[in-house]
């Protein structure tokens, strides 16, 4: 081992309630909203189909020009108590909003930079809003933070001369104030979201990383930090130069899930994947037809998926300039609502189980019990589903919405689950109850090969 000052700080999952609660939420809403919301993708006429968040850079707007949207800032459909009740239908248990992405622009009225919310013709504290709207419908709000920030002319890219040095120490200054005022102004924020750390700038000063999150846990105990914020001595991110995670979980999956059978070793700390509805659009764009839009059964895939491997599913959403949720987002938050209310308790509190990934679906376990649940998404045409379980492994028990069905063993370890013949318009859930592991004299004979 390398010996560090700024590498991981302990090893091995929190186990505390503050991070319990964490965990256990596994579905997020991810919420990506700000001046890049105006435009959603189309300047002077033309349509950029690049993420809509990028606009600024994608049709290279002057800054001067695009913070200029500021004053056009006045979203009259806005109504955070209206977003709050469609999170909580969907099933989300936390929500995670860009508190200031790249471009700089504050969502509160930060009293480090006049490029804020209260500047707006709307004037008052969308975050505040938003915190008390999701809190009160019993929903953990996380703040996203960009360090990244085209605005401020202090900040650097790399640190190539004196002058870089002085400014970027200044930049940070700054950013520490932000998120001083972030967590010292809105005491029941849960996490922090860091984005916009990839730069050499920050891959030099992995002091600062650290000094951020010890800051953030000394006024928020318990706070939960990604570890995209972190960098070592040596400008190693998320990981450090020991191969340890930094930060509370390891925040590297976005719009991409790890492998079930391949990145296993995922389950070894706790991780989160974001993902956009679009194949790539965070902010909102104005014409979706430009990529393939994910159906609400493909995102509710992943949040099973995710799920199955011990991770949280943070899935996107990009409100309009004007306050409003596009009707396809809205019919998202419907249908995968419909399935969480009735099967919230394999995602919630649930965790990887154990058990080899088969073609049907996937496993999920709650913290206690002898409980195993499969999500079935892909139905055997002749309703015969076979499950491999762990050597020696018993099942007692199989009920499907509550009602037994017929589990069949038909080899060592494997069995036929007689599933009710119908049409599945959303993936059924398999409650098992097994008994693992007792060593059981061997019924069948292994073939001699
Ligand atoms: C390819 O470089 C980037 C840089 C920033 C992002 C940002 N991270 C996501 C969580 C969104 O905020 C996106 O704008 C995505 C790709």
């Amino acid at each position: 081992e390398v010996p560090l000052k700024y590498g991981a700080q302990y090893t091995g999952k929190r186990t505390d309630e503050a991070m319990n609660k964490w965990r256990g939420n596994r579905f997020g809403q991810f919420i990506h909203w700000g001046l890049y919301a105006i435009p959603g993708g189309v300047w002077n006429g033309k349509t950029y189909n690049y993420a809509a968040e990028f606009l600024k850079s994608s049709a290279k707007i002057p800054t001067s020009t695009w913070d200029s949207l500021m004053y056009q800032f006045n979203p009259v459909k806005f109504n955070a108590r209206q977003w709050a009740k469609m999170a909580k239908q969907m099933g989300a248990r936390y929500m995670t909003i860009t508190t200031k992405h790249h471009e700089g622009f504050c969502l509160w009225p930060s009293q480090y930079t006049d490029f804020n919310i209260g500047n707006t013709p709307y004037k008052k504290d969308i975050l505040k809003e938003l915190v008390e709207a999701y809190n009160a419908e019993g929903i953990d709000v996380n703040f996203y933070y960009s360090v990244l920030d085209w605005h401020h002319p202090d900040w650097r890219y790399d640190i190539k001369s004196p002058e870089d040095s002085v400014a970027f120490r200044r930049f940070l200054q700054f950013a520490s104030g932000q998120l001083r005022e972030l967590a010292t102004n809105y005491p029941t924020v849960k996490a922090f979201w860091f984005d916009g750390t990839w730069d050499n700038s920050i891959k030099k000063n992995g002091w600062w990383t650290l000094e951020v999150e010890q800051m953030l846990k000394k006024i928020r105990p318990g706070a939960v930090v990604n570890s995209r914020l972190r960098a070592d001595d040596f400008g190693k991110r998320h990981i450090d130069s020991n191969g340890k995670l930094m930060g509370d979980y390891e925040s590297g999956y976005e719009r991409r899930l790890p492998n079930p059978v391949k990145d296993v070793q995922v389950t070894r700390w706790d991780w989160e994947a974001c993902m956009t509805v679009p194949e790539n659009q965070w902010g909102y764009h104005k014409d979706w037809s430009v990529s393939h839009v994910k159906s609400p059964l493909e995102l509710l895939e992943m949040l099973v998926h995710t799920t199955s491997m011990g991770g949280n599913f943070l899935l996107n959403f990009g409100p309009a300039g004007d306050g409003s949720i596009r009707a396809e987002e809205q019919h998202i938050a419907r249908t995968i609502g419909a399935w969480m209310q009735q099967n919230g308790q394999v995602i919630y509190d649930c965790d990887y189980a154990g058990w080899e990934k088969q073609d049907w679906g996937y496993f999920t376990k709650p913290r206690t019990g002898n409980i195993v649940n499969m999500v079935v998404f892909n139905i055997p045409v002749n309703g015969l589903l076979k499950v491999k379980v762990p050597a020696g492994t018993k099942i007692s028990k199989a009920t499907l919405a509550g009602k037994n069905v017929k589990v069949e063993e038909i080899a060592k370890d494997q069995f036929f689950i007689h599933l009710p013949q119908q049409a599945y318009k959303m993936p059924p859930v398999i409650v098992l109850e097994a008994v693992g592991g007792a060593k059981t004299n061997a019924q069948y004979q292994e073939a001699k090969t």
